[in-house]
This record gives C-alpha cells, structure tokens and sequence, in this order.
C-alpha cells in the first residue's frame, strides 16, 4: 500500500505537477487532486495525467487527505491558506514549495492559529525557468535539495511525513530556520534572477535592441536564461523577501562600485584580482569542492 492515499496540490504547475509525478513515479500515493486557479490549467493537468482529479470544492476533498502541497505563487498562498484551514482532517499535514519563508510562515501563523502544528514550511530548490504543468517532471527533485523550515509547533510525525514524500521524489534533505533560509535565497537566488530580469530589461526597452539581441552569444544565454521565468512569481517572491533582497542588492551595488572605479582608473590588476577570486569560487562549486 502507497504511503500517502491522498494527496491535494494547490497549483498544478512545474513545483506542483512535479511532486505530484514524482510521489506516482515511486508508488508513494493512491490518489492526486488538483486545485487550481484557471480551469484551463487544470484540464491540462488531467489531460498530462500529472494528476488523477480536479477538485471543486476544499471542503469535500481536504478532511481525509494526508498531505497539502500549496505551490502556487507564494502571494497567492495567504488566501488559500485561510480558504482551507477549516476544512483540513485532524491528521492532515500541510506544506508548500514556495521560494520564500518568512511570509510563509507569517501568513500560516495567522491562518491556521492554534492549528499551525500541521504547517511544515518546504522549498526545493529544483525548478527551471519553465511554468505550467507541461513543465513538470517526475525526476525534477531526484539528487536536488529541498530545504524544510520546522517550526517549534511541528510534531516529529508531520515533519517526518513531508521529508519522506520529498525523500520519495529522490530529494536530499537540509533543515534551516525560515530567516536563515531567506537571508541565503536572497543572495543565490532571488539576487541572480533580479540581475538577470534587470540586464534583459535594459537592452529591451532600447529602440535598436534588435542589434544588440542580433550578436548576442551564449555568455548572453548563459547570464540571462533566469530571466524567461514567471514574473508573476519572481515579483511575489522580490516582493516578500524584500528587506534580505535590498541587504544583497546593496552589497551587489558596491562590488559595482569597485569595479566601476577600477575601470575609470585603468586599475587593471584590480580587476583582475576580482575575477581571479571569483573565477576559483565558481570553479570550486561547480566541482562540489564545498
Ligand atoms: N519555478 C521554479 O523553478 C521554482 C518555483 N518555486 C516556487 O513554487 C511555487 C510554484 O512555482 P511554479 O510551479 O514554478 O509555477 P507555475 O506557474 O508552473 O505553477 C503555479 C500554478 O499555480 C496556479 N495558481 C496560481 N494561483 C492559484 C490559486 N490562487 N489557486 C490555485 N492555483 C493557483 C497556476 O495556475 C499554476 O498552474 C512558487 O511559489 C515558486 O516560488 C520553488 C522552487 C523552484
Ligand atoms: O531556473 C533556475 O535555475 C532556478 O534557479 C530555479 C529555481 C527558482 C526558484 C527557486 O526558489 C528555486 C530554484
């Protein structure tokens, strides 16, 4: 018998779509229902067979449920939280995909109240610059990270439940609190795709961008690939871990600076010990040296 007979996923996208192949893929669940905000997002799921149902009401699908993934844009999860907490069994647990923590959990706090016990904060830290349930992969987590943020009111047992699907999708798991976890996303992740949005953005909005996109080469696609994801979610996302967001940004803008200064001043071995330090920290990581 599967682990998990039921399984409810609030946003069938890329996140969504992929947990729920991944958990059908391990024979890890009997049954997947999808919530989702447009029917035609939906019906596509169906039709892919990343899930089994589509649901209509929470009311009817969530008191004999074990599991909750909300993978929806993380502005969207306040409103669904509210939306379900009534009806949620008294052992089903519930967790979510989003890219940020502390609103998150925020928002659960205020949503599930003396019920936050069943709220297990997650993040895998797998995905691509593709949305949508044609996205979504059985092996998107496999070898990938996933980040838990626990929360003193979370029961060993509920903890347990949400590694183990994520252990199921083939995940590795790492435990951090919801603070630390924004303060690190907002330098690797959050920062990077700001750039990027920002690079693209200021070649586009030009009369003669077309001459600029004509010779760009694969430094180019390298640098700006983030920049095709969802703006819908990366605006969520910049929105909700603002203040970590603006830290980097602000330490981002100084290194500029440096750099700005070195080249005005024709200061070339500066230069060249910047990208000398950075060069072997990406070589160091891209070879798993820490
Ligand atoms: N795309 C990525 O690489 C990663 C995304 N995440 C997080 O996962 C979450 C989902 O992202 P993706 O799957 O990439 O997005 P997606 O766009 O592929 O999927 C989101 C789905 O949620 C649905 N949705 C939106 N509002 C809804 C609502 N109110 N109720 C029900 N369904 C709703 C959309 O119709 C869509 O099907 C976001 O919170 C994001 O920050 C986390 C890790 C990686
Ligand atoms: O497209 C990429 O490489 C990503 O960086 C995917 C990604 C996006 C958001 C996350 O919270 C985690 C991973």
């Amino acid at each position: 018998m599967a682990e998990f007979n039921k399984v409810v996923i609030f946003g069938v996208g890329l996140i969504g779509g992929s947990f729920a192949l991944g958990l059908r893929a391990a024979g890890a669940v009997e049954e997947v229902v999808g919530f989702g905000r447009s029917p035609k997002s939906l019906q596509q799921a169906l039709d892919l067979g990343v899930i089994d149902r589509a649901g209509i009401n929470p009311a009817h699908e969530l008191s004999d449920a074990d599991l909750v993934l909300l993978a929806t844009p993380v502005g969207q999860m306040p409103e669904i939280m509210a939306r379900i907490v009534p009806y949620l069994g008294p052992e089903t647990v519930v967790t979510d995909g989003g890219s940020t923590k502390g609103d998150v959990v925020a928002a659960a706090r205020a949503a599930f109240g003396e019920r936050i016990g069943q709220f297990v904060p997650a993040h895998p830290i797998a995905g691509a610059e593709n949305s949508g349930a044609a996205a979504a992969r059985a092996d998107l987590y496999r070898e990938r990270k996933v980040v838990l943020t626990p929360l003193p009111e979370n029961s060993v047992l509920n903890v347990a439940k949400v590694r183990s699907a994520w252990e199921w999708c083939g995940a590795q798991i790492y435990e951090l609190t919801p603070a630390e976890h924004d303060r690190v996303f907002a330098a690797v992740s959050h920062l990077p795709h700001l750039l990027s949005f920002a690079l693209v953005h200021d070649l586009a909005v030009r009369e003669n961008k077309e001459l600029f996109f004509t010779f760009a080469a694969s430094g180019f696609r390298d640098f700006t690939r983030i920049a095709a994801s969802h703006p819908e979610m990366w605006r969520d996302i910049c929105l909700a871990n603002k203040d970590a967001l603006l830290l980097e940004l602000d330490s981002y803008r100084a290194q500029l600076d440096e750099l700005h200064q070195a080249l005005a001043a024709g200061d070339g071995r500066r230069l060249e010990e910047i990208f000398d330090t950075a060069r072997t920290a990406r070589r160091d990581w891209a070879e798993g040296k820490r």
